[in-house]
């Protein structure tokens, strides 16, 4: 379960959120619209850590991670999975190291029966796609090797900013629904950003819409 509670977020004496707040059970997949520049990557990267502390609380499974205006568990260790459209998957790495990245504690054979898992899941096993790199991927397999990276170590919670958004329309709908498909799989809580209404009906459980620097859920 996420709790995040009044959280407000202000840069340079300009307030972006006010007492933001956020209830979602394990499971939940919510996606967070709203218009540009109303609040939606800053909401995310607080919940991840990311940021310089703000005011407000933030409670994973139990785990206080933000309160009071301290981040009290770093990024790193807050069992947050993250997809964000501009850093997806390491040019220089093929799919297989892509995966691993967050399982290297994992022994050799460890990591390999994991990678197979996530593979498998995501619909791209066999085809000798584990030694492909990422430029020799299409933009809808490219996105599902990084959700298959963010899953690696299990998270409690995914973060998904923007991750649809520079895929070729015809195939942003297929994927939206295969990663929803992937998602409600696994059973994993989930936060989409998205400026795309449709794609957040399509994709989410839970629609909430950030104006006036407040979060309306629907
Ligand atoms: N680190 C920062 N320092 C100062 N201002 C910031 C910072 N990050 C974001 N902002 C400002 O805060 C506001 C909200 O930005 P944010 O990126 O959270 O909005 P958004 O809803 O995700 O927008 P978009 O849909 O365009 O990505 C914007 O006016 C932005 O310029």
């Amino acid at each position: 379960m996420l709790s995040v509670n009044d959280l407000s977020i202000t840069y340079q004496a300009t307030q972006v959120l006010n007492e933001f707040n956020l209830s979602l059970v394990t499971g939940d997949i919510f996606a967070l619209t709203g218009d540009s520049g109303s609040g939606k990557s800053s909401a995310l990267r607080f919940i991840a850590g990311l940021d310089e502390v703000q005011s407000g609380q933030v409670v994973l499974d139990g785990k206080q991670l933000s309160s009071n205006g301290v981040h009290n568990i770093a990024t790193e260790l807050r069992e947050i999975g993250m997809v964000f459209q501009d850093y997806a998957l390491f040019p220089h790495m093929n799919v297989k190291k892509n995966i691993a990245f967050g399982i290297r504690h994992l022994s050799n054979n460890g990591q390999k029966a994991r990678i197979k898992e996530l593979l498998l899941m995501i619909g791209l096993e066999g085809e000798g796609i584990e030694k492909k790199y990422p430029h020799q991927l299409s933009g809808g397999e490219q996105q599902r090797i990084a959700l298959a990276r963010a899953l690696a170590p299990s998270p409690k919670l995914l973060l998904l900013d923007e991750p649809f958004s520079s895929l070729d329309k015809n195939l942003q709908e297929q994927i939206v629904l295969q990663v929803r498909g992937i998602l409600k799989k696994t059973n994993i809580t989930s936060i989409l950003v998205t400026h795309d209404k449709h794609e957040a009906t399509i994709f989410a459980d839970k629609v909430g819409v950030i104006e006036n620097r407040q979060l309306t859920v629907n």
